[in-house]
């Protein structure tokens, strides 16, 4: 039988409740489809502030390089937000994602047809909608130096390197060839040095792949035509921060944050995520949407441990589940013909696999 190990951090807020729910389904899918997964727990974040004064324990980056995969809630939390800028849980964060190399985010946004009554946009605007956000993760202004904050002047500094956004352009471009052929790279070049350079190197990228049709939008008209019209992207490529934002908003055109997975991938490992944080407001009242975390569990028995049907297995149920009226708090409004905790959630969707 084969085996596989994975890397799972919690973290903070309901980041413990989706992956309790995350494990649940995977371990049922492996019994199904015949394989078995070894997990092994890590720190980070809030939790790991708390346990031994840093937000990301040496351990947590070694085990996670070890495994075939790492499967991650969510961080951050009051509790945390005015220690030092280096000790907060999301320094922690940034700091993972660029000891691993994560330099691709790759979020989905589908809205499937069990949910077009979801969202709170119209049906006929986001029917059949089927969007990837490709985001750098390991750059841009979350990174840059220098950075200061001296009590009367603060500032940040924008930065990407021609190569960073190359090896970014190029995962984008494969994944349009793999879709509908049509890539949107959006940035603020009518402003910002640093996004001409990034249009720049996405033209002359193109010419590598001519059976794509690349364009262009500023970052601000993308996050007006998202919601105006979401039908028109296909595969959306940008920067750390934009990408930031511009899936948060995606996830409302879905119908909730809490259904949109990710996953953040490199050249030495993978992790997968929610796209949402630790959601202190709604965190110990189990009415968190587990299935951003679950599908993110599907992408990873897809993408880095080759268990397609597994994968299929899961969004199945998920579908499933959904079409038969089946709802957390945050999609209660919508067609709810029952409203489920969290914990419920995931029993559903193992129910449904077991079926
Ligand atoms: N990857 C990560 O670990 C991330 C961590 N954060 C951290 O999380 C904390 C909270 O940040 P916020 O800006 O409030 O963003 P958030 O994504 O945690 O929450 C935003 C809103 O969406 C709701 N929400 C989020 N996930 C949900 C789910 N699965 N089901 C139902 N509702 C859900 C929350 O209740 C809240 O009203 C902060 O400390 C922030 O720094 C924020 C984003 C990502
Ligand atoms: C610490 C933040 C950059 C986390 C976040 O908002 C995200 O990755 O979506
Ligand atoms: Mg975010």
């Amino acid at each position: 039988m084969k085996n596989y190990n994975i890397s799972l951090i919690k973290g903070d807020g309901i980041g413990v409740e989706i992956i309790n729910e995350a494990v649940k389904v995977l371990d049922a899918v492996a019994k199904k489809c015949n394989f078995n997964l070894e997990y092994k727990e890590y720190l980070m974040g809030g939790v790991a502030i708390d346990k031994i004064g840093h937000p990301l324990p040496k351990e947590t980056v070694d085990g996670v390089l070890k495994s075939h995969a790492c499967l991650f809630g969510a961080i951050g939390g009051e509790k945390w937000d005015n220690l030092p800028r280096h000790l907060r849980p999301e320094s922690g964060l940034l700091k993972f994602r660029e000891e691993l190399g994560v330099f691709a985010n790759l979020r989905p946004a589908i809205v499937y047809d069990e949910l077009t009554n979801a969202s709170t946009l119209k049906p006929e605007i986001i029917k059949g909608c089927d969007i990837m956000v490709v985001r750098e993760l390991i750059g841009g202004i979350y990174f840059g130096e220098p950075k200061q904050n001296d009590g009367q002047k603060a500032f940040n500094t924008m930065v990407y390197t021609k190569e960073e956004i190359q090896r970014i352009g190029k995962t984008a471009f494969e994944l349009a060839m793999k879709r509908d052929k049509r890539l949107c790279s959006v940035d603020k070049s009518n402003v910002l040095e640093v996004s001409q350079l990034w249009r720049s190197t996405m033209i002359e990228l193109s010419k590598e792949y001519p059976e794509v049709k690349l364009s262009h939008m500023y970052v601000d008209n993308a996050a007006m035509q998202l919601v105006r019209n979401p039908k028109q992207f296909d595969v959306i490529v940008t920067g750390n921060i934009f990408g930031d934002i511009l899936s948060d908003t995606a996830s409302m055109v879905v119908g909730s944050i809490g259904l949109l997975p990710s996953a953040s991938t490199g050249n030495k490992t993978s992790v997968y995520e929610p796209i949402h944080g630790s959601a202190p407001d709604i965190a110990g009242l189990g009415i968190a949407n587990p299935i951003a975390t679950i599908e993110s569990a599907a992408m990873m028995l897809k993408y880095s441990l080759n268990e397609e049907e597994a994968s299929n297995i899961i969004q199945e149920a998920i579908k499933d589940v959904l079409k038969d009226g089946y709802r957390t708090k945050d999609l209660a409004s919508f067609d709810a013909k029952e409203v489920l905790s969290t914990s419920q959630m995931g029993d559903i969707i193992v129910e449904y696999i077991n079926k």
